[in-house]
């Protein structure tokens, strides 16, 4: 059996997806004036700046509907658990699967409002439940064996969650597949993410053993050799090319395009600002350029030395390289 608040809030989740969540969703053709420069052998191209935009009005419905839920079945402030939730997804990232699954648990929960806010903001961060009480524990302030305690609390009130993981889970593949198109990006090895602080992307950086990193500032009043040896670079960076190691970007300020292509050699566009990474796998064409505003400055790891060789494609080099050999057999594989 579901509590009442328990089942409006699935009510209110489907209410959610099937009225709103098409309207938001555009028709991906980009009208950016940028583009207007560049011919493409198809329109098939996403403005990334769209999608974080569907992908915030997504975010607070849920927020919306959310904090609707739990104030219902724990009687607290909507406004409060408001500004909680929103502060929890700005600083957790997307962790949609950790939050939708984080809220079905915590609908049927009979826990004070405290210990709830906390056992929410920690599934968030470790994006389910918890592998590691002493790390929750630190994130969380409560001390690891009353977290144990509440968590297997709430394991026995679950009861049928399995099904409601599912439904969670359906949930979160579609709002993911249609706005965020993240998962075509996954497709084909792409890796895209916004982090709001440079920490963030250090726990990346760790993660993949990348020791070095310098800051690359894209802007005429500052570039080496003045105006002209920025559009000489420029051009370098448009030209379909690919590398024999991954490139990883975070950028700082500013904002410029990455175009990709996808599995069936067509152009995706990911307009990248202040927050964002991206890292394409070693092999990959893709192409750069700023957008009107002519400025962008980026963070750039690599695994060791700094090193940027670009294989131009048509060239034998590129065509013949390891990188693609293994990158189209990744992808193929996928
Ligand atoms: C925003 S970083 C500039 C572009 C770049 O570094 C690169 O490698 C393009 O392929
Ligand atoms: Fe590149
Ligand atoms: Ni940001």
């Amino acid at each position: 059996m579901h509590p009442a608040g328990y089942r409006a809030g699935r009510e209110m989740s489907k209410r959610m997806r099937m009225d709103t969540v098409p309207d938001l969703v555009s028709d991906n053709s980009d009208t950016d004036d940028d583009m207007s420069n560049y011919t493409y052998e198809s329109a098939y191209v996403h403005n990334y700046t769209e999608i974080n935009s569907e992908r915030t009005q997504i975010l607070n419905l849920v927020v919306q509907i959310v904090s609707e839920t739990i104030s219902l079945r724990h009687g607290t402030s909507q406004a409060s658990l408001q500004r909680f939730i929103q502060r929890i997804l700005e600083r957790s990232g997307m962790g949609m699967t950790g939050f939708l699954r984080g809220i079905a648990i915590l609908q049927r929960s009979t826990s004070s409002e405290g210990i709830f806010q906390q056992i929410l903001y920690s599934m968030m961060l470790s994006n389910g439940l918890p592998q590691d009480y002493n790390g929750w524990s630190r994130i969380s302030g409560i001390s690891s064996n009353r977290l144990q305690a509440e968590v297997h609390a709430f394991a026995s009130q679950l009861g049928d969650l399995a099904v409601d993981d599912e439904q969670v889970w359906k949930l979160n593949q579609s709002i993911k597949s249609e706005v965020l198109n993240l998962e075509q990006l996954e497709k084909i090895g792409v890796f895209y993410r916004h982090f709001e602080t440079v920490e963030e992307v250090d726990v990346v950086a760790k993660e993949r053993n990348y020791k070095n990193r310098d800051e690359i500032v894209l802007s005429e009043a500052t570039f080496p050799g003045g105006p002209q040896a920025l559009q000489a670079k420029l051009e370098v960076f448009y030209k379909e090319h690919l590398h024999e190691d991954e490139e990883i970007r975070y950028i700082l300020d500013g904002e410029g395009y990455f175009d990709v292509r996808d599995d069936n050699d067509r152009w995706i566009r990911a307009k990248l600002t202040k927050g964002d990474l991206l890292i394409l796998p070693a092999g990959i064409y893709h192409r750069f350029t700023l957008s009107s505003s002519k400025y962008v400055k980026a963070l750039r790891l690599f695994k060791d030395e700094p090193k940027w060789v670009a294989l131009d494609r048509g060239t034998d080099q590129a065509e013949s390289s390891f990188s693609r050999t293994e990158y189209l057999r990744s992808v193929s594989v996928n």
